[in-house]
């Protein structure tokens, strides 16, 4: 392994192994210590989209949440499940299922497709005719203003779903599904996530399922792995300090490289991270 692989390892605290059960409670405990140690809060918010991510961290908050009600009278902490279709959702039934599995405290539906296509609209009267990519990132930053504007009115906070294989690949929405308060799956890889997930007792077509951000209308449920050109399989061999071939390196560097942005806060005469 050489220096840079081994530097985003540990910038990105990855282990190369995991104890699923172990991981489980890291992040249980990490969002019941942050409402303890918070007492005005009273519950986390997400996003649940019927992906792989979502549906492990909405079963890790809802486990946080039941334990911090045991033995309280009222149950003051929930978890909010949010679902965020835009117009309909083609992957409707999983996100049933995530639910399902969740059983979360309390779930809301926001459609977000006449807002995202109402500031659309005011760009192109402005002059701007955004792209279908564009546009996709417009929906992950819709969601998470829905996400917040719950947060805000129901005194909680908003959840990510970031891991070790975004974080690395800058493979999500700057201030969209980037923007969050909590990322309680940050330092674990796809499959370590999907070995969290089995150990949980979910639906295998959940953990099984092929990623996606679905944010664009014109490829409608790309793969990830065909927007990123290389596979969370190779992404996660280099995670966890494997060798990957020399093309999968290659890509995931200048990956790693390009998205250097997105991994500060905004950028002052300070930093010298991008000089
Ligand atoms: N979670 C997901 O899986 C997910 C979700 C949405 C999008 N995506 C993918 O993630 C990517 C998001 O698209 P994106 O990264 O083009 O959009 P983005 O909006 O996340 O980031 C681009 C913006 O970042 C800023 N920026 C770019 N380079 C910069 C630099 N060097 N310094 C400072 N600021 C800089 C600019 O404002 C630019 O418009 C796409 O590949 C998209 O398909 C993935
Ligand atoms: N359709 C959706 N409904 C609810 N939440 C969603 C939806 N799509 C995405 N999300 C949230 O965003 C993150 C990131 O998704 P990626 O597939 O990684 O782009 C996801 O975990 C949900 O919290
Ligand atoms: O973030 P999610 O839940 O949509 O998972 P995936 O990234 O696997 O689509
Ligand atoms: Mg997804």
């Amino acid at each position: 392994m050489d220096e840079l692989q081994q530097r985003i390892i540990e910038e990105l605290e990855v282990l190369p192994h995991i104890d699923p059960k172990e991981e489980i409670r890291k992040s249980v405990d990490f969002m019941k210590a942050y409402m303890l140690k918070h007492g005005f809060f009273n519950g986390y918010v997400l996003g649940i989209s019927g992906g792989q991510d979502s549906t492990l961290v909405g079963k890790l908050a809802q486990m946080a949440v039941d334990e911090l009600n045991e033995g309280r009278d009222i149950e003051k902490y929930q978890f909010i499940a949010v679902r965020l279709p835009y117009g309909n959702q083609k992957d409707a039934s999983d996100v049933d299922d995530a639910l399902a599995f969740i059983q979360p405290s309390v779930t809301f539906e926001v459609n977000i497709k006449a807002a995202v296509d109402a500031s659309a609209e005011a760009l192109k009267a402005a002059g701007v005719e955004i792209t279908d990519f564009t546009k996709g990132n417009e929906k992950a930053r819709e969601r998470m203003k829905a996400q917040y504007s719950i947060a805000a009115n129901y005194n909680c906070v908003v959840l990510g779903t970031d891991q070790a294989a975004e974080a690395l690949t800058g493979f999500y929405t700057k201030y969209g599904d980037g923007g969050s308060d909590l990322v309680p799956i940050f330092r674990l890889n796809k499959r370590q996530g999907r070995q969290m997930l089995k150990e949980l007792g979910c639906p295998e077509h959940l953990y099984m399922k092929v990623p996606t951000a679905d944010l664009e209308d014109d490829r409608p449920m790309l793969p990830d792995e065909v927007a990123l050109g290389v596979s969370y399989e190779e992404v996660d061999d280099y995670l966890e300090g494997k060798d990957v071939s020399d093309t999968a390196k290659n890509t995931i560097e200048a990956l790693y490289r390009n998205s250097q942005h997105k991994r500060h806060m905004p950028i002052t005469i300070f930093d010298d991270f991008w000089k």
